[in-house]
This record gives structure tokens, sequence and C-alpha cells, in this order.
């Protein structure tokens, strides 16, 4: 059984990948520094795969926990998801996510070129494709950057290509468009600490009541009902292309790929459909364009199809019904669905 580390496995997509990971036959170790995660999240990942979890506390910045868990056991590659992520916060504290998310991955393959372990998929994202005019997004159009998240991404994705040229890495890319949805057991999802960045978690609150009215960011782009599009990917999907991408990187393919539906989704239809999951008319504002946000970002998923297999199954209505099973487990305290 092949044994990978997984970095941030506690989070967002990283505790739906670990899940998929030991359905898939994977002996899996988390390292998570509960930066950006709610230690919960463990017992409830227990529970779903009936199994301990095999959880290392500690920083992928932490050279002597990765040099200790390195030598521990023998890995076969490595998932790396821990990072930040919040493009805001990135404006604001760019040396932060420089230290983090660039730092963090140097130390991360530094430490496995020196323990022998040469296999690893990245967490990359839509945003390295910049403002891009051409659509759909294929994997080689120009790549860019417009805020210092986005050159975090975007420069993480060249070192990992420089080292390959000194060190046999196999390199898995995987450039994720927008992360929706949660697993359906409601035992897992996304768990935006503070104040939520993402549509939908923010549609969310208002399902909820928490607050009043979405605010729908712009009206005036070029789209049939003039919202911006995007495309969402359910985190199931998510979770398996990155079984799908270790699989091949064990039989030594590597492959930089867009992980996405290639279906635009208008923020109103995102809406409309969130309102047809609760069965019930979430009030919502136009309010002016979000600075920095692109009109649209939808990928062409045809290589990774072709390289990976993958296709994604799982459509809007099921991103919107397991987002709001989640949220509502969450409310009434992660009781199995039954
Ligand atoms: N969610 C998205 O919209 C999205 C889109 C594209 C790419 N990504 C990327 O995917 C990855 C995972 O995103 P997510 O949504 O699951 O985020 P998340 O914040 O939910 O998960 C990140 C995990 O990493 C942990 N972590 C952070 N810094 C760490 C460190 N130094 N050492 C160890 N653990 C650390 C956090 O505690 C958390 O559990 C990130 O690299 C992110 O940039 C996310
Ligand atoms: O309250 C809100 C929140 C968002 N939006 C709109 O909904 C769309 C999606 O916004 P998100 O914030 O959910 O997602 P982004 O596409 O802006 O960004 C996300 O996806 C990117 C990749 O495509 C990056 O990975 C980034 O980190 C991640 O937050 C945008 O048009 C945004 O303006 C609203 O109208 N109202």
């Amino acid at each position: 059984m092949p044994r990978i580390l997984l970095t941030g496995g506690a989070g967002y997509i990283g505790s739906h990948t670990y899940v998929a990971l030991k359905a898939a036959g994977y002996d899996v170790t988390i390292l998570d520094n509960f930066d950006n995660a709610d230690r919960g999240v463990i017992d409830r990942l227990a529970r779903l795969t009936g199994e301990a979890v095999d959880l290392v506390e500690g920083s992928v910045l932490d050279r002597q926990v990765l040099d200790d868990l390195l030598g521990a056991k023998t890995y076969d590659g490595a998932v790396h998801f821990a990072a930040k992520k919040a493009v805001g916060e990135s404006v604001a504290k760019p040396l932060d996510y420089f230290q983090y998310n660039i730092g963090g991955l140097i130390t991360l393959t530094q430490a496995m070129r020196d323990a022998g372990v040469f296999r690893i998929v990245f967490s990359s994202t839509a945003t390295v494709y910049g403002e891009p005019e051409v659509f759909p997004l294929t994997e080689d159009l120009p790549l860019s950057y417009t805020s210092p998240y986005a050159f975090t991404k975007l420069t993480s994705e060249q070192i990992l290509a420089q080292a390959a040229q000194a060190d046999p890495w196999i390199v898995g890319v995987l450039r994720y468009f927008n992360p929706v949805g949660a697993h359906p057991s409601g035992l897992i999802g996304e768990d935006p600490m503070g104040i939520p960045d993402n549509l939908m978690p923010f549609i969310a609150k208002v399902a909820m009541g928490e607050m009043e009215k979405l605010r729908v960011f712009g009206d005036d782009y070029d789209t049939p009902d003039g919202t911006a599009w995007r495309d969402y990917i359910h985190v199931m999907d998510l979770a398996r292309a990155h079984v799908q991408s270790l699989d091949a990187l064990m039989k030594g393919r590597a492959h930089t790929l867009n992980i996405g539906t290639g279906n635009p989704v208008s923020v109103l239809q995102m809406h409309a459909a969130y309102q047809a999951a609760v069965g019930r008319d979430l009030p919502y504002e136009i309010a002016p364009r979000r600075a920095g946000d692109v009109p649209k970002l939808y990928a062409d998923p045809s290589r990774a199809r072709a390289e990976l297999g993958f296709e994604a199954e799982h459509g809007l209505e099921e991103m919107c019904e397991s987002s709001w099973n989640w949220v509502q487990a969450q409310k009434r305290g992660w009781g199995f669905n039954s």
C-alpha cells in the first residue's frame, strides 16, 4: 500500500481528499498545524473511515518536524495542501504569504528530497491565469497573477518545474477552479473561520439567518445575466482528482491540469440553485463589483480527462444540497445523516 504525506489534511479540500485516499487504499499521514482547521475534524475523519487518523501536529515550515516524520516511515509521495488562501489577506500581508506558501513548499520539498521522496501533488489555482480573455481556459495559456496569493501559486509551480530539472521529481500540478459543497455525511465541509470570503459560504450564512442578504458583486459583466461566471466544482470530485493524480504519479506520469467542470455558472444562477436546495427565497441585493474580481473563469477540463480519466460527476444541485446539509449538520452537532 503506498504511503502518502497529506499536508493540510485537516482543511477543507484536504479532509475530503483524506477520505478519498483511504477509500482508494492509500496509507495516509496528515501533517497540519490547525492554523485554519478545527481539531474536531480529526475525530470526524476517524468516524468516516472507521480507523484512527495518523496525525502529526506541526508546520510544513518546521524542518525538524518534517525530517522526523519522513524518517519514521517510508513515504511514496506527498499531497501538499497546507497554505494560506485568502486573496484579500495576501494583499495586506504579502510577506507572510511568501513565507507560508513559498517557504512552506521549499522546506517540504527539501526534506522530501533528502528523504528520497520525489512524488508530489501540488494545490494550484485557476487564478494563475491572471485576467484571461480566451475561454475556456486551457493549461497552455499564458500565466500571470493579480494578487500576492496568486503569485505564490504561480511561483510554486515554477519552483517545482525547476526542481524537476535537477532531481527526479514527478509532479502533479492541479489548478482548482472554485471548490464548493461538502461530504454527503455532513461530517466534513468548508469551515470558514471568521468571515467567509467566498460566494457559497455567504449564501449559506443568509440561509442560516446569520446574514440578512447576499451581496451580488456586479451585474454589469459581459454575461447573460450580468453577473460573473465561475466554474464551481464539487469538493468530492476534486478529492477524487487527487487520487487519480497520485495514481498517475505512481506510474511515473507527471502532469499540470485544470480541475473544473467546464460549465460556467453565474452568481445569480448559484444563488437560485442554493434557494432551490433550501426551499425558500434568500434575499440578495446588487452591489458594486468587488475589487480584483475577473468577469469569467472556467476551465477546459479535457486534458484532465485525457491524462487522468478524470471527469466531474456532481452537478450544481448536489453542490448546493451538500453544502446546505453540512451547514445544518454543524448546527445540530454533526450527527450522522440517516
Ligand atoms: N478553497 C479554494 O477555493 C482553493 C482554490 C484553489 C486552490 N486552493 C488551495 O488548495 C489548498 C487547500 O485549500 P483549502 O480550501 O482546503 O484550505 P484550508 O485553509 O481549509 O486548508 C489548509 C490546511 O492547511 C493547514 N495549514 C496551513 N498552514 C500550515 C502549515 N504551515 N503547516 C501545516 N499545516 C498548515 C490549515 O490548518 C488547514 O487545515 C491550499 O493550498 C489553497 O491555496 C484552494
Ligand atoms: O458575497 C459574495 C461573494 C462572492 N461573490 C461573487 O461570486 C464569485 C465567486 O467568488 P468567490 O469569492 O467564491 O471565488 P473567486 O472566484 O473570487 O476566488 C476563488 O477561486 C479562485 C480560483 O478560481 C481562487 O482559488 C481563490 O482563492 C478563491 O477564493 C465572484 O464573482 C464574486 O464577486 C458575490 O457576488 N458575493
